[in-house]
């Protein structure tokens, strides 16, 4: 993949789930090809087959456990969500927190099957520490951010560029997404020039009432 990576997280919201899902989906593919961009989506487990069969997106899953296929009830595995169709992974959003033997473990799990990783952190000791384990993404968050649209590039530039030379020093092939609050063109500028690689949202085009028109803001500026 080249130029900048945008993720968006539908999370769990009813605007973001089923039918609305893949129309915003079909929005991320549309305004991926219109600008250049990498348009990720993030879906459900429950759309996340339909969304990697029908839209040309690269598609992640919010989380996987970091077990082998088994006896493990309720849990998904790296195997499943490749097998319908997934291309990476989000491991320790902020709303889906592990232990560090949770997020090596999930890590294994998404090499082996061949998933792109991405590790949420929330500070900039936690992204030095993630670093060190060579995810291909880490991507910070500040907590109290997150779904305030108060976006983290212009409220709080200096944790980006901090856990930017975090990575740097520790592991400088890791590429840094950050997020939190994320919803313009303008913050993704700010994101890109602080040493970035590209940004995480969410709220900012899953809760849009034009959802392609909020993702054709975030890449006017690229
Ligand atoms: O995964 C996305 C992040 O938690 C950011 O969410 P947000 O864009 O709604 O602030």
């Amino acid at each position: 993949m080249t130029g900048p990576l945008i993720i968006v997280n539908l999370k769990a919201y009813a605007e973001g789930t089923g039918e609305q899902a893949t129309r915003i989906a079909a929005a991320a593919r549309e305004v991926a090809e219109e600008s250049g961009a990498v348009i990720g989506v993030a879906p459900a487990y429950t759309d996340l087959g339909i969304i990697a069969r029908d839209y040309d997106v690269p598609v992640y899953a919010q989380h996987i456990d970091g077990v082998v296929p088994g006896a493990h009830t309720g849990h998904v595995t790296a195997e499943q969500v490749r097998a319908a169709g997934a291309f990476g992974t989000l491991v320790n959003h902020s709303e889906r927190r592990l232990t560090l033997a949770e997020i090596d473990a999930a890590l294994s799990a998404a090499r082996r099957c061949g998933l792109q990783a991405v590790i949420c952190t929330n500070n900039v000791a936690t992204t030095a520490a993630a670093a060190a384990l060579a995810p291909e993404y880490v991507a910070i968050e500040p907590p109290e951010l997150i779904g305030t649209g108060v976006s983290v590039s212009k409220a709080d530039p200096g944790i980006i560029e901090r856990s930017v030379a975090a990575v740097r020093a520790v592991n400088p092939e890791v590429k840094v997404l950050t997020g939190a609050g994320i919803s313009t063109g303008e913050c993704v500028k700010i994101a890109l020039e602080l040493g970035t690689d590209g940004v995480l949202l969410a709220s900012g085009v899953v809760k849009a009432r034009d959802p392609a028109a909020a993702l054709r803001d975030l890449v006017s500026l690229l």
